[in-house]
């Protein structure tokens, strides 16, 4: 039987700013219906890796697929195409405050003219109630909302379309542990009730172990490790293991600026 295409395949990807080698080389297979934790130390590349996939970001060298198809040799049209079919949770939610919740809930399907307003107003209290948050909650301007609300408004944002895709780019940072473990649980519920495809970025090991079915560490430009997120801190990689368990001596030494 051949094996199935990944959902999102990283071959050789390199991303150099001016003579900083911040991608150098990445490998990584996304499997379909899965979810993915990316692992790596502050100013490692997480952030540049995961805008290479949305296609923010234009890496100097390799390839990129998305269901087997090279996204970087794409016309716009394309690509928006396949963007249209990506949900992402941005790191501090990202809201416009300028828009009452329901209407950052219902933008892309707004900004896609897919339905009426009456009908995005709808959907938008449907995934509102699916991560906790009453419909009424749609009227509030962001600002008015904690941080936990605001992470659960970005969420709903990022599956009101009904993504193939979605990418959690450090889901809980800012939150206190337990409103982090609810956060997450609702991760998990969303991806799965979607069958979606997930990758997250963070920092965060209790976070990693309970969003992830797979994590994969970058670590000087590459993925050294690939494995079961349930792994992390005994996997035998005394890279992922040292990152994992945060402790201060082993092979990763912390580059500070003098
Ligand atoms: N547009 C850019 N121009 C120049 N350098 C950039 C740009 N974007 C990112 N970098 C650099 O690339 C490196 C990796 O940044 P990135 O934000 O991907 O790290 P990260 O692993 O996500 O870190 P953190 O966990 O702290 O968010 C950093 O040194 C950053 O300064």
């Amino acid at each position: 039987m051949a094996a199935a295409v990944p959902k999102i395949r990283l071959r050789g990807v390199v991303k150099h700013f001016g003579s900083k080698h911040v991608l150098d080389g990445v490998d990584l297979d996304v499997a379909a219906g899965h979810s993915t934790v990316i692992l790596g130390g502050s100013g490692s590349g997480k952030s540049v890796m995961l805008k290479c996939m949305l296609g923010l970001i234009v890496p100097d060298a390799g390839t990129i697929e998305i269901d087997g198809r090279d996204v970087l040799r794409m016309n716009r049209r394309e690509r928006e195409a396949v963007n249209d079919r990506i949900g992402m949770l941005f790191q501090n939610a990202a809201l416009f405050d300028s828009l009452p919740v329901w209407e950052n809930v219902a933008f892309k399907l707004l900004a896609q003219r897919r339905m009426t307003r009456a009908q995005a107003r709808e959907r938008a209290a449907e995934v509102l109630t699916l991560v906790g948050l009453a419909p009424s909650v749609g009227d509030l301007s962001p600002s008015e909302l904690s941080g936990g609300m605001q992470k659960r408004v970005g969420l709903a944002r990022a599956i009101a379309a009904e993504p193939d895709i979605i990418f959690f780019d450090e889901p809980t940072t800012g939150l206190d542990p337990i409103m982090g473990a609810v956060i997450d649980g609702l991760i998990v519920d969303c991806v799965r009730r979607l069958g979606a495809t997930a990758v997250s970025i963070t920092h965060d090991m209790a976070s990693a172990r309970r969003i992830g079915d797979t994590a994969a560490m970058l670590y000087q430009g590459r993925i050294v490790w690939t494995g079961p997120a349930e792994y992390l801190g005994h996997t035998g990689n005394d890279i992922v293991d040292q990152f994992a368990n945060g402790e201060r001596d082993g092979p990763i030494q912390m580059e500070l600026r003098r």
